[in-house]
């Protein structure tokens, strides 16, 4: 694994858009696996400067997102459809056929999830896949558990991340209680990943999921046994670290 140190997270918002600039430029027609949540708002900030400066070009770029809450309509400003279009997908010259996003308003959780994995396949898998990092350790909405999940399916959200997602709605209630997410093993078929996190209140998991044992019990654990996966973080962020 491959760390980043950043002061602060504009730098590290600045280091993880370089990262995913160069991936473009290496390959124009990549597969971006896209990540919703306050982390990677920077990246995706820095990413449309980057394509205002023309640093950048979208025009080929096709792109596949984690997770969708289920039961959230696309145009409910809380989707992550939503989201995506507000932070990043209409700012930039990406065509919308080529963007994907599980389609939270569809009722049968089998058939969608199951459809979302072909779509992935379809794309012939993931270049760059990037992601934020829960308080309990989650990666999309995959919830510390018994195993971990090959594919994509739905999981029923934990009190913890309804609680800390909850500052996005109106009140607790309102906070969708499953979501589509692609599975642990889907994440792990990205031939990069790229985790961006920040803050004091992430340093326990930081130090948990990179540095203690591998275990479903904190889902991110497991990027420990993938090949190419970098984390950047802020010092805040890092401060638990074993040095
Ligand atoms: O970046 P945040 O807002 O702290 O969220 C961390 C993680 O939690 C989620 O928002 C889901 O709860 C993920 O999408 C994200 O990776």
């Amino acid at each position: 694994m491959k760390f980043y140190e950043e002061k602060d997270y504009d730098a590290l918002s600045r280091r993880a858009a370089n990262i995913i600039a160069a991936q473009m430029t290496l390959k124009p027609d990549c597969v971006l696996g896209l990540a919703t949540g306050s982390s990677p708002i920077g990246t995706y900030k820095c990413l449309i400067e980057k394509y205002e400066n023309g640093d950048i070009d979208f025009s080929q770029v096709k792109t596949a997102n984690l997770d969708e809450y289920k039961g959230l309509t696309r145009d409910n400003d809380q989707s992550y459809y939503y989201f995506m279009h507000e932070n990043l997908f209409d700012h930039v010259n990406i065509d919308p056929a080529n963007t994907n996003i599980p389609d939270g308003t569809k009722e049968d959780s089998e058939a969608e999830c199951s459809h979302y994995e072909e779509v992935i396949a379809s794309l012939g898998g993931v270049d760059l896949q990037l992601l934020g990092l829960g308080h309990n350790g989650h990666i999309g909405f995959n919830e510390p558990a018994a195993d971990f999940p090959q594919a994509t399916h739905c999981v029923d959200l934990q009190e913890r991340t309804i609680e800390a997602n909850k500052r996005f709605f109106a009140s607790a209630d309102d906070v969708p209680r499953q979501a589509y997410t692609m599975g642990i093993g889907t994440i792990m078929r990205a031939k990069k990943i790229l985790l961006v996190v920040s803050g004091q209140d992430k340093a326990e998991t930081v130090a948990k999921a990179f540095f203690g044992p591998v275990t479903p019990e904190v889902p991110a654990s497991i990027l420990q046994f993938h090949p190419d996966v970098t984390i950047v973080g802020d010092q805040a962020a890092f401060s638990k670290i074993p040095r």
